[in-house]
């Protein structure tokens, strides 16, 4: 009998689909691709096996089920379909897993209405996780299904810091409370700043900044998460690519009550049309950089509002860490972004905090350090892995229970 050691994650974003397949006993990745604009015009799917050609389709896909069957049907192509006996687990993100699940979870019935429930408080992207469960069990029914939860890493967050200052019994009666997302990552990429410096995980404090589509910044006092940006729903914190971040609440009475919005219209605003693209037009920091640069007011302003939300959660955390070892920027803006890195750490020097601007400019998909060598706190570059972090966690499930 073969000797099932590979995991297929499968990363179901809001109009994406990240996948990647792993051999867990050397770490090797035997394919990994993306899917974009599902549901958009411009649909694009890039599959990357071992060996051989990077393989790109441009086509519409319409939804997540269809983007699904295509990304098996490009597995199949290589001879790694799901059917394969070589399959010990399929791993899936989950985004929201409210105060239940702590930790990674075979999916059942009864853990997939549960992850169905909390799609309100996560409506952007748990239900293309639930598609990608459906579709999955649908083509392996016999294969342990895993959910790897977005907010598991946040469970640690002390109470006052977790709790809204809000009445308590209304609170606890609605499970209103901060959750945070990205845990995955959060969790991965301070692990991986620990390695970098060759420090121990558990005596680093580390400040991470995790700058994608959504973006939210952590603060890890020896590998336990202590306190995060986003909320009960991934809107809070950063400015991010189409969601605004903090706001006043009364902003949201305030347009019902004056502008006449209907509350699904305010939620469609601050999840969908705010952000950079709702100060600028535009949701891609390349764009936003490349239109600063040739002198666009809006963009500028975009780009400095981004930077300045960026900049206070990095003093706030400083604050609740007492001491910072490192700041670790991940994710599409932070790995790639170095004028966001540089506006970040401006003026910082009196916290120990500078970036150096010609290792900032160096662009590579290695972890590497870019502050002087003077600087208290180690600023650095870590790409993230949420597909790996997964694919471990759901092996790590399979496997206790053998
Ligand atoms: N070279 C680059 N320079 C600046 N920003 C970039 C670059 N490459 C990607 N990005 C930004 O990264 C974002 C996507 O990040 P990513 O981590 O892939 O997000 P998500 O996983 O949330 O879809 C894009 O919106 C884009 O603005
Ligand atoms: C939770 C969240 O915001 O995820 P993403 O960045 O993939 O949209
Ligand atoms: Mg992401």
């Amino acid at each position: 009998m073969t000797e099932a050691t590979r995991v297929l994650v499968l990363n179901a974003g809001s109009s994406s689909v990240k996948y990647q397949l792993i051999e867990m006993v050397d770490g090797e990745r035997l394919a990994a691709g993306l899917v974009e604009k599902i549901g958009e015009h411009g649909g694009r799917l890039v599959h990357t096996p071992r060996s051989g050609l990077k393989r790109e389709t441009a086509q519409p896909f319409p939804d997540h089920s269809a983007a699904l069957k295509a990304v098996a049907e490009e597995l199949a192509a290589d001879g790694l379909g799901l059917d394969s006996p070589e399959l010990a687990a399929i791993g899936h993100r989950v985004v929201h897993g409210g105060k239940r699940f702590t930790a990674p979870t075979e999916i059942t019935d009864e853990v997939l209405t549960e992850i169905r429930r909390l799609v309100p408080v996560a409506p952007l992207h748990n239900p293309a996780n639930i598609i990608g469960i459906e579709v999955a069990r649908a083509l392996r029914p016999d294969l342990p299904q895993v959910a790897v939860f977005d907010t598991a890493f946040h469970t640690t967050i002390p109470e006052y810091a977790a709790r809204y200052a809000i009445d308590r019994a209304v609170a606890d009666q609605h499970r209103v409370r901060r959750y945070g997302f990205h845990g995955t990552s959060h969790q991965y990429v301070a692990r991986a700043t620990a390695q970098l410096l060759g420090r121990d995980p558990a005596e680093l404090n580390v400040i991470v900044l995790h700058l994608g589509n959504g973006a939210s910044a952590s603060a890890v006092a020896g590998g336990v998460c202590v306190d995060t940006s986003m909320g009960l729903t991934p809107l809070e914190g950063l400015v991010m690519g189409t969601r605004s971040g903090d706001i006043d609440a009364g902003v949201v009475f305030h347009l019902h009550r004056v502008g006449g919005l209907s509350i699904d219209e305010i939620d469609d605003l601050l999840n969908r049309r705010s952000g950079l693209l709702g100060l600028c037009g535009d949701n891609d920091m390349r764009e936003i950089m490349r239109r600063a640069e040739a002198g666009d007011e809006q963009a500028e302003l975009a780009f400095k509002a981004y930077v300045h939300r960026l900049r206070k959660y990095i003093g706030g955390y400083y604050a609740v860490l007492g001491r910072v070892d490192a700041i670790a920027f991940t994710a599409g803006v932070g790995e790639n972004a170095a004028p966001v890195r540089a506006a970040a750490a401006e003026g910082l020097a009196e916290l120990g905090i500078a970036v150096d601007p010609e290792l900032n400019s160096i662009r590579s998909g290695q972890a590497r350090v870019i502050s002087p060598e003077y600087a208290r706190v180690a600023v650095a570059v870590v790409p993230t892995d949420e597909e790996l972090e997964i694919a471990q966690q759901a092996y790590a499930l399979v496997h206790k229970g053998w």
